[in-house]
């Protein structure tokens, strides 16, 4: 369903910062119906190789392709129409404030180019009602949990009739409760609808709660590759970047009073700027 092939993507050198290879010669196939996981620390290129796949960032070499369509040949109206195939959420949900629900979901059919409005309207009510969200169809998002406004962003992603759904960090902004029922609404998606998903991620329970295929990165480039089946049998070398993800999970905070801490790199730089 999903093929990149060779992809790399470089950002241009800005002020202070030298040029970054985000994703560096990633070949990626994720069959039609499939959870593909993608894992890793922050900053290994996670977030710009998803949006990769709906060209939200075009890669600078590599090609793309999503169903029967090379994106990476298309130009900008070929792309703003198989665009409509793509959903995407995001960690922040990117609801519009001054919208309801409702009408949340009906401006992504509008962009989709569902002109009639009584069609958007039907639509979006039945996008809210696959989430479960019937009742909060006119209720801002100021009103909404955190979990809800997933679940409207998802039913944003979903009214179009997508192929494809891309999530970037989707329950990172969760609580573990509300993390697991949004994660159930997508596994419910994918098996009712038969969507293909993607899902980025620096959480290992997402991953094995979800994904049917795991990706690991690390400085741009997948460095391991697993099976669902892989990751809950737990034998893993501690060595390996998914080793060293299941061992990582604790995490170590420094408290000891500042006058205990010895000269450690971060405060020499807060020394300088004191100086
Ligand atoms: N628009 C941009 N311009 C310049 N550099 C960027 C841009 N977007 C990302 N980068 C850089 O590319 C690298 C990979 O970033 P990316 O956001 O893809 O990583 P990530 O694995 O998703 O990280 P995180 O989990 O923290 O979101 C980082 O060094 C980042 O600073």
């Amino acid at each position: 369903m999903i093929s990149l092939r060779h992809v790399t993507t470089t950002f241009a050198a800005t002020r202070g910062r030298g040029p970054v290879t985000a994703v560096y010669d990633v070949s990626l196939e994720v069959g039609r119906g499939r959870i593909q996981g993608i894992i890793g620390f922050s900053g290994a290129g996670k977030s710009t190789l998803l949006r990769n796949i709906n060209l939200l960032e075009r890669p600078s070499s590599g090609e793309v392709q999503v169903g029967d369509t090379v994106l990476t040949g298309l130009g900008d109206e070929g792309l703003r129409r198989a665009r409509h195939q793509i959903g995407m959420i995001f960690q922040g949900f990117n609801l519009v404030n001054n919208l309801t629900a409702a009408q949340n979901v009906e401006l992504a059919l509008k962009f989709a180019g569902v002109r009639d409005r009584a069609v958007r309207r039907r639509r979006a009510a039945e996008a809210l009602e696959i989430v479960d969200l019937s009742g909060k169809a006119s209720a801002y998002p100021a009103q909404l949990s955190g979990g809800q406004k997933q679940r409207v962003a998802i039913a944003r992603a979903l009214a179009p009739e997508p192929e494809v759904l891309l999530c970037d960090e989707p329950t990172s902004a969760l609580d573990p409760f509300t993390t697991a029922s949004v994660l159930q609404y997508l596994a419910d998606v994918n098996r009712e609808f038969g969507i293909t998903v993607v899902i980025v991620t620096h959480e290992m329970e997402v991953i094995k709660a979800l994904a049917d295929d795991v990706a690991v990165m690390e400085d741009g480039r997948v460095v391991e590759r697993f099976g669902a089946q892989d990751l809950l049998s737990g034998s893993f070398d501690p060595a390996t970047s998914i080793g060293r993800y299941l061992v990582s999970d604790g995490i170590s905070v420094d408290r000891r009073p500042a006058t205990d801490v010895e000269s450690t790199a971060q405060s020499e730089a807060l020394l300088e700027v004191v100086r």
